[in-house]
């Protein structure tokens, strides 16, 4: 089968996005980690599909699937390029966009100078939310905020770090560290992600506090590896950061791949709003392997 597709990115977190608002193509989840694939593939961190309206009040759907074919609830970047593919291909003309996700229904916001401002919805702490398996465990109290001890072991070395555990619609596991480009992101990322306390696995950020309203981030994703942004990675380690107190928003968040500005108010029923870039970087179509 042969289908048509869109490459885009949003500070570099890149993505083949899919138009199925007039039919279904039926892929599985091999030919999601074909498409992926950044050898025999397109490339990509995530695969978006977009969908009709599911109901009343809602524009669109939009379903997300990591690099390992998995099924997700959110994608924060993945949102801002949503929201400028459905405008770009005049699937709408609002620039305020209702869309249901798995995790949850947001809101896309077009802005004049070619951003996107994204209502992700209010981050969930409680441990059986995100979820965490936090039995026998006693946190560290900072602030507002609890930081979980995990042991993590592995090629002959242990380490015990803290996190602050985060929904934002999809499970983040946030620590502090020093300096982003030192940080064992590659041992640790793997081993929080994989943890054995979270039950969906999780996606492991690492914050770097540079002032009070800027910091450096890089974050191990659940289910692709380490990204150059993580939008809802972004929303998570914001949102730990001011519970902490180490932080006043709007913040603004250096990634590999760009800047993402985050803002939260810190009540319980306040949304988290994330803004930054969405592009297209080309159209295409590929053949998709008959056995996947
Ligand atoms: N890159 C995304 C997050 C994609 C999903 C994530 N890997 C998960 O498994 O939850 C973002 O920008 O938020």
């Amino acid at each position: 089968m042969q289908i048509r597709f869109t490459k885009m990115q949003g500070a570099g977190n890149d993505f083949v996005v899919l138009d199925e608002t007039a039919g279904r193509l039926g892929l599985t989840p091999a030919h999601y980690r074909f498409l992926a694939d950044r050898h025999f593939g397109v490339g990509a961190d995530q695969i978006l599909t977009v969908r009709p309206s599911p109901a009343e009040g809602i524009d669109f759907e939009y379903v997300i699937h990591n690099a390992d074919g998995g099924e997700v609830e959110q994608c924060g970047n993945g949102a801002r390029c949503f929201a400028r593919f459905v405008r770009d291909r005049g699937l709408t003309t609002k620039d305020r966009i209702r869309v249901l996700t798995r995790g949850g229904v947001i809101e896309p916001q077009l802005t004049p100078d070619g951003r996107v401002t994204v209502d992700m919805g209010r981050p969930r702490f409680a441990p059986e939310q995100v979820p965490f398996d936090a039995q026998g465990l006693q946190p560290e109290l900072q602030g507002r905020a609890q930081k979980w001890p995990l042991v993590l072991a592995s090629d002959g070395k242990s380490a015990t770090v803290f996190v602050v555990v985060v929904s934002m619609g999809n499970p983040h596991a946030v620590q502090l560290v020093d300096d982003v480009d030192t940080a064992p992101v590659a041992w640790a990322g793997p081993l929080v992600e994989g943890h054995a306390r979270f039950p969906q696995r999780v996606n492991a950020g690492f914050l770097q506090i540079v002032d009070r309203q800027h910091v450096r981030l890089r974050v191990f994703e659940r289910g692709s590896g380490e990204t150059l942004a993580c939008g809802s990675g972004a929303c998570a380690a914001v949102v730990a950061g001011l519970q902490l107190g180490l932080l006043d928003g709007p913040v603004e968040v250096e990634t590999r791949g760009g800047l993402l500005r985050i803002d939260w108010a810190g009540g319980a029923d306040d949304a988290v709003f994330m803004t930054g870039p969405a592009t297209t970087v080309f159209d295409g179509q590929i053949q998709l392997p008959d056995a996947a």
